[in-house]
């Protein structure tokens, strides 16, 4: 039974590879009483992660899990969902991940695992495709309009259901960091907007 069943507040997990930008803005919309859940925990395959340290000064479960400390990927998967579940987390959010999430994970959280990619999926999305990639590869298409897109996580990446998406303007003029600026700046809101949504749907 859900802590949401439970007449709790839906318990909110994280995973992040880099700041976890997406996680600190969900988390502050919550402390702020304009999203009702609880983030309670968060998991990086990178230990130096910034994210990793602020989840840690914040209070939250927090783990490195990663390839190095689980080489065999059933058994990577294995830890991140035990994680989860000493957590009674209740929705996955993937926040900045680099990791391709495994079977197990997918199958103990299906419908209930979100990400967000900066770009307009499925324009510019799947293997390969994260971070500056896709700004680059927006640029390099000559595309005039841009975003970001939070969708539901499914075994195929980048190919699950869109919840919402956020648009930018593409300059001719722009850089990789000068569209990855814009694009962010978009990610939080939209994020938190993204999940209000998802948590109050019947
Ligand atoms: N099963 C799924 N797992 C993940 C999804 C998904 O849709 N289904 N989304 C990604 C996030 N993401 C795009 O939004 C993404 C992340 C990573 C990659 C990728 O190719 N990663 C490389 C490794 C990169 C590294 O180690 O830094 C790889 O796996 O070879 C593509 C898209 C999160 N997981
Ligand atoms: N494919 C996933 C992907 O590319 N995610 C993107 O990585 C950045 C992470 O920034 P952060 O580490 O500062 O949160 C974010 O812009 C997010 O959209």
């Amino acid at each position: 039974m859900s802590e949401q069943e439970r007449g709790g507040l839906p318990r909110l997990g994280f995973l992040a590879s880099h700041g976890g930008s997406g996680a600190r803005a969900i988390a502050q919309a919550c402390a702020a009483g304009e999203l009702s859940a609880l983030p309670v925990a968060l998991a990086s395959n990178n230990s130096a992660s910034s994210a990793l340290a602020w989840a840690r000064a914040e209070g939250l479960a927090a783990a490195h899990l990663s390839s190095a400390r689980f080489p065999d990927p059933a058994a990577l998967d294995r830890a991140v969902l035990a994680f989860l579940q000493e957590q009674r987390v209740d929705v996955l959010v993937l926040s900045g991940y680099m990791k391709v999430l495994g079977p197990q994970v997918l199958a103990a959280y299906e419908g209930r695992v979100l990400n967000i990619h900066p770009s307009l999926l499925p324009l510019h999305g799947g293997p390969g495709m994260y971070g500056d990639r896709v700004h680059a590869a927006v640029i390099a298409a000559g595309e005039r309009e841009s975003g970001a897109t939070v969708h539901l996580v499914t075994a195929g990446v980048d190919e699950g259901p869109v919840l919402a998406q956020s648009r930018v303007p593409v300059l001719l003029t722009d850089s990789v960091e000068g569209l990855r600026a814009r694009v962010q700046a978009t990610e939080g809101p939209l994020y938190v907007r993204a999940l209000r949504e998802f948590l109050s749907a019947p």
